[in-house]
């Protein structure tokens, strides 16, 4: 598990380290971490030709601590600095090794022919979007032909955030301090990050619990069989989804259950569905059930319910909707389930576990809130949804992130941008059902679940080879892979 904290947590416990320790400790220890990297990353550091981008916080304090450094073993280091003031201390020990402050005219030539420039124009302190000359240099950095490495969060990233308003510097490598940051983790912010690197200054023990964390392979536990395991112990999972008009969404959905780890799939729904359905998931056990139905009787037990990919938004998908959610089994509602759910919130009102897995645009209109702004602020928007549905809530889209009320946010590693094809999260639904019946929790189910989806379709568009180029993938593509995702799990 990765652990990130917002910026406050990590200026609270910077003071009480801070207290215990001589002044200016925690700054050099952050820039020879800094250093450190910008040196491997150089190889050779004598004669290179190093530009630093200096704020007048301390952000841009560590990165003339820094440059003075790869000044002293022989780089030709050089800084602007933007605004009218500048970290004292650093500019003079910045000076004292060889190095020299430049005219910011000059900056835009200098970036350009660096070998490596240092981004310290903000940190931590960033906020909003980037002023002038910082949001100029900002994209002379992003436009540089040598590594850009950005001290502490590229400069123009909200750290806490990941939001990003304007300008912002598009790094290699960010070297980061104390802890992660969720911006550093969660898009738009984590896409210019690069490499992310982790300095230890000593902050550890003065950490509360993080705000976020990120699962790696050893977090990811899907039940295991073993040898008592028959098919209703490993979980029977019941599927309502497709509908006249959409039969494709229930064959993904099944078929993700199916690779998934179920015992047994369930599908009920409409008979072309189900036709389908049979024809493609023979495994899958089928139900019909007629127009105007709104029971679910005589489908058999099963151990959690997906309810709402294809599944129509009309008279009868909401009654179907509504027998799933009075239950006291677990489930798990996307798509057009969560259409019904926006007009009708009241369904949410049960005890058992609700897991909902929106997109931005399904969130918008559960929250009645704007798509573009859930898109630039995922975070506050997801630990919203969970708070105000009082469920567990998984936001789909270039980052996953997972909120359950009381509990960090988990952001998901895995994933690429192939993914934003049609139909892959029609898989995602099954796979997590599968996981829910198997007797994971709302918040492992869509941890696990996210997890392997994001890596099947990164083996899916990667292809066998390391050195294979990337293909465009199909949502079956993606259940293709699910085996080959799961074999990397350190089970
Ligand atoms: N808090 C910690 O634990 C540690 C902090 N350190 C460094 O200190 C940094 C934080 O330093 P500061 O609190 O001085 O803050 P920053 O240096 O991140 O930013 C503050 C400065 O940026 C300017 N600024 C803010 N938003 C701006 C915008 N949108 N456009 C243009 N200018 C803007 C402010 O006017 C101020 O001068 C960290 O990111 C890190 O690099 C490290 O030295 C070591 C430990
Ligand atoms: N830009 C992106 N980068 C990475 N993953 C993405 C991106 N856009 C969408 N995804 C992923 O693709 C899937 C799409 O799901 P969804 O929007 O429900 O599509 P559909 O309803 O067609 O199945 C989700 O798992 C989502 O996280
Ligand atoms: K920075």
């Amino acid at each position: 598990m990765r652990y990130a904290h917002e910026v406050g947590d990590v200026r609270a416990a910077e003071g009480a380290l801070m207290a215990r320790l001589p002044e200016g400790t925690l700054m050099r220890r952050a820039a020879a971490g800094l250093a450190r990297v910008c040196a491997g990353l150089l190889g050779r550091v004598y004669g290179a030709d190093v530009v630093v981008l200096a704020g007048s916080g301390d952000n841009g304090g560590d990165a003339l601590y820094a440059g003075a450094r790869l000044a002293r073993r022989g780089a030709r280091v050089r800084a602007v600095a933007a605004g009218s003031r500048l970290h004292q201390e650093g500019l003079a020990d910045l000076r004292a090794a060889g190095g020299r402050l430049i005219d910011l005219a000059d900056a835009g030539a200098a970036v350009a022919a660096a070998d490596l420039v240092i981004d310290g124009l903000t940190g931590i302190g960033g906020s909003g979007a980037l002023r002038e000359p910082h949001a100029t240099l900002a994209l002379a950095a992003s436009g540089a032909g040598g590594i850009v490495v950005a001290c502490d969060v590229p400069s123009g990233v909200d750290a806490s955030s990941g939001q990003v308003e304007g300008a912002a510097v598009r790094a290699d490598v960010t070297v980061t301090f104390g802890t992660l940051k969720p911006g550093l983790l969660i898009d738009p912010g984590a896409s210019y990050c690069g490499v992310v690197e982790l300095v230890d200054i000593g902050l550890g023990p003065y950490l509360d619990d993080p705000d976020v964390v990120s699962p790696a392979a050893e977090d990811v536990r899907p039940p295991v069989p073993g040898p008592e395991s028959d098919k209703y112990r490993r979980g029977v999972v019941g599927i309502l989804a497709g509908g006249e008009a959409f039969t494709g969404a229930a064959v993904l959905s099944v078929g993700g259950a199916v690779r998934g780890g179920a015992g047994m799939v369930r599908f009920a729904s409409v008979r072309p569905a189900v036709e389908l359905v049979r024809q493609r998931w023979p495994e899958a056990v089928t139900t019909v059930i007629e127009p105007g139905e709104k029971a679910l009787d005589g489908i058999g037990r099963v151990q959690a319910w997906v309810a709402g990919p294809g599944l129509g938004t009309g008279e009868d998908a909401e009654g179907l909707l509504q027998a799933v959610l009075s239950t006291e089994l677990p489930v798990l509602v996307d798509a057009d389930g969560l259409t019904v759910l926006a007009r009708r919130r009241d369904l949410l009102a049960r005890d058992a576990p609700t897991l909902l897995t929106p997109h931005a645009g399904e969130l918008a209109r559960l929250l009645d809130a704007d798509r573009g702004e859930i898109e630039a602020r995922r975070l506050e928007f997801v630990r919203r949804a969970a708070a105000e549905l009082d469920a567990t809530v998984l936001l789909k889209g270039s980052t996953t992130v997972i909120a359950e009320p009381g509990r960090p946010v988990r952001v998901n590693p895995t994933g690429t941008s192939w993914l934003a094809t049609a139909g892959t999260g029609d898989v995602l639904s099954g796979l997590t059902g599968a996981l829910l019946a198997g007797g994971l929790s709302a918040l492992d189910a869509a941890t696990a679940g996210a997890y392997l989806h994001g890596l099947a379709a990164r083996l899916a568009a990667g292809g066998a080879s390391p050195d294979a180029g990337e293909a465009p993938i199909g949502a079956f593509d993606v259940i293709t892979a699910l085996p080959a995702a799961f074999r990397t799990l350190p089970w």
